[in-house]
This record gives structure tokens, sequence and C-alpha cells, in this order.
């Protein structure tokens, strides 16, 4: 591994595309998209970051350009020392791409095809190959899989296959787009903590992606917000949720119906019947909390509803981005692109 140090660096990046659309019968506006507006950030090697934002606000495209497919429109840009754009094959060899939304895998082919081919693509020693291999289908529990044509496996087995064929060349850098989207808890839980365990022993450096806090929280120590082209957050989690006052939400299903419960450190929302609903702020541990609940009353379940990565942002600048209540399930609108 290169002792590079930034191991990404972008100097006032910017991405301008220019849409063209009907403005009457014959005539055609052209109008000009400023997707990313003049973004700088330094990612050291071995960190794991966050990269969130709304919809459309510039994730997708900074990424495309960080891996050489989009050429910027201007600033500057360099991924280990290479400028993506102009040397995006040798820049393949040291990163890794997982979409969440899409496959890179052969859709009829058993996934130990798909391996074998990235094996020749990359043109990977045998030896390194065998090994990355064996490490991927044990950490990420493929071994029952690997005879399994890509189209008959589920989401989350699906995306462990398509994390496994990103790292067979030893990338040291890995950017994930929506990796755990659409999964279910456990295959949630799989992922990460395969994520976790790769940035301690590898120290590969990973750019994330994601709707789901839950991600950030429990992987990167640092998170970076976009909106509009622009950053506008970059530290850790906990003072993005102080900046955007941010609440979890606690829904307690108790025994039998009670008075609203009191606890420090939270306050009583609403009650239905034998459950009631508990906020506290998101940029402490609800631990404690859940704790206290759980001592003082007769608890049946309890679950906690991380605040919407829209609803955080739209309070932090006051925008209007998020409906509902703000927590839980994100309503995802499809790719515009
Ligand atoms: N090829 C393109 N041509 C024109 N406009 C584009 C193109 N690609 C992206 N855009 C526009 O640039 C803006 C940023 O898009 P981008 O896909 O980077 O956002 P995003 O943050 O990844 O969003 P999402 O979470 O929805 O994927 C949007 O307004 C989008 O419509």
């Amino acid at each position: 591994m290169a002792s590079m140090d930034p191991f990404i660096e972008l100097e006032g990046l910017e991405k301008v595309f220019t849409v063209r659309r009907r403005a009457g019968l014959v005539r055609r506006e052209k109008r000009e998209v400023r997707a990313v507006d003049g973004i700088s950030f330094r990612v050291a090697e071995g960190e794991m970051v966050g990269y969130i934002g709304p919809n459309g606000a510039g994730k997708s495209t900074t990424i495309k350009m960080l891996t050489g497919i989009l050429t910027p429109s201007g600033g500057r840009l360099r991924v280990a020392g290479i400028d993506p754009s102009r040397e995006r094959t040798r820049l393949a060899r040291r990163i890794g791409v997982v979409f969440g939304q899409r496959t890179t895998l052969w859709w009829d082919l058993p996934l130990r095809d798909s391996y074998t081919l990235v094996h020749r693509m990359y043109r990977i020693p045998d030896a390194r190959y065998a090994e990355n291999l064996a490490r991927c289908v044990e950490l990420l529990d493929l071994g029952d899989l690997l005879d399994v044509p890509v189209r008959q496996l589920s989401l989350g087995q699906r995306m462990r296959g398509d994390i496994a064929a990103a790292l067979l060349h030893d990338p040291d850098v890995l950017y994930l787009d929506e990796p755990t989207i659409g999964l279910d808890v456990v295959s949630k839980a799989k992922v990460r903590g395969f994520l976790r365990e790769l940035n301690a022993t590898r120290g590969t450096t990973v750019l994330l992606t994601t709707h789901d806090l839950t991600d950030i929280e429990q992987l990167c120590s640092r998170v970076m917000v976009i909106d509009h082209g622009r950053l506008m957050y970059d530290g850790e989690l906990a003072g993005l949720h102080e900046a955007g006052e941010s609440e979890r939400l606690l829904v307690v299903d108790l025994a039998r119906e009670s008075a609203p419960i009191e606890v420090p450190g939270a306050r009583f929302v609403r009650a239905e019947g034998p459950r009631q609903w508990l906020a506290l702020p998101a940029s402490s541990s609800a631990a404690p909390v859940v704790a206290a609940v759980a001592a003082a009353y007769p608890l049946v379940d309890l679950s906690v509803r991380e605040p919407d990565i829209e609803a955080v942002i739209a309070k932090m600048y006051g925008g209007g981005y998020a409906d509902g209540d703000g927590h839980g399930e994100l309503r995802m609108r499809p790719r515009s692109h």
C-alpha cells in the first residue's frame, strides 16, 4: 500500500451538466446544472468517511469523478496521487466500487465464475487471488453460494457477493454507494461487520454513501454532508446531530396502558394504548434511557428509530426536504440517471 497522505484530495471540484429542454414547439433551452459546485476535502489513508446528502445533492457525480467515469468541469482531484479521468485504468487497480442498486456480477453465471472473470480482468496473481477469495468467502459467508447463479441470490446475498468482487484485487480505496439499501437487519449487520474488519485489518480507505444513518454511526468517525453540490458539513456524526438538533424516537411497547413514561434524558411524545413514543437527542447514546425505561416500566418491546438524513439536513439549514415525521424508513425517489 502506498503511504500517500492525503489519499483522496479534492480542491474546488466542479461538474456542470448542460441540459437541453424543450421550451415551446421548436425552441430548445439550454440550462446548466451545477451538480458539484466547488467541493474541497481531503481523506487520509485508512479513514472511513460517510458521504451523505439528500437526493440529487451531487453524491453520485462526485463518486463518478473519483473513479474517472466523469471528467470534472473544474477544480483539482487526486486519488492515490492519480488524476482519475486521465489515468482511469491505472486507478482501477487501486479502487473498488460497489453500487447497492446495481450489480457488477454476471447475472446468469454462478458467483464463482464472476470471480474468475474478475481474476482475469485485473490479472490478479493466482496466490493473491486465492487468498483474497478465501478470506471474503469466510468473512462474508459465501461458501454455500459460490455455485448459485447470481440471479437466484437474495438481495443481501448478492450484495455480499458484490462486495467480495470489488475486493479481490486488493484495492486501497473502496467506494460504497448505498451498500445496505433494501437489506434485512441480519444482512446489514453482516455487511457492516465485514467493512469494519476490512478497515481495521487492511487499512482500506472507505468512502460510504448511504441514506441509513446507522451505517454512518457504526462505521464512520467522520461524515461529510453535501447539498446542492456544496459541502455543508465535515465532522463527527454527533456534531451533525447537534447542529441539526435532531432526535431519535424510542418506540416503547408496555405490557399495559400506563401514564406517560418519565425518565431522565427523554421527552414523552405521545401514547397509543400500551405503546408510547419518547424523543431523545440523537447526539447522545440511547442506552441509558433504554435502561431506565426497562428498570421502571413493564417493558414488552422497544425499538429505536433514527432521524433521517433529509430531516437532519432540513433542520440544519432550514430547508424543506422532509415530510412525514422525519423518522424511520426514507422515502427514496428513483434516480434520474
Ligand atoms: N448526466 C447528467 N446530465 C444532467 N444532469 C445530471 C446528470 N447526472 C446528474 N445530474 C444532475 O446533477 C445533480 C446531482 O446528481 P447526483 O446523481 O450526483 O445526486 P446524488 O446526490 O447522487 O443523488 P441520489 O441520492 O438521488 O443518487 C442532480 O440535479 C441530477 O439531476
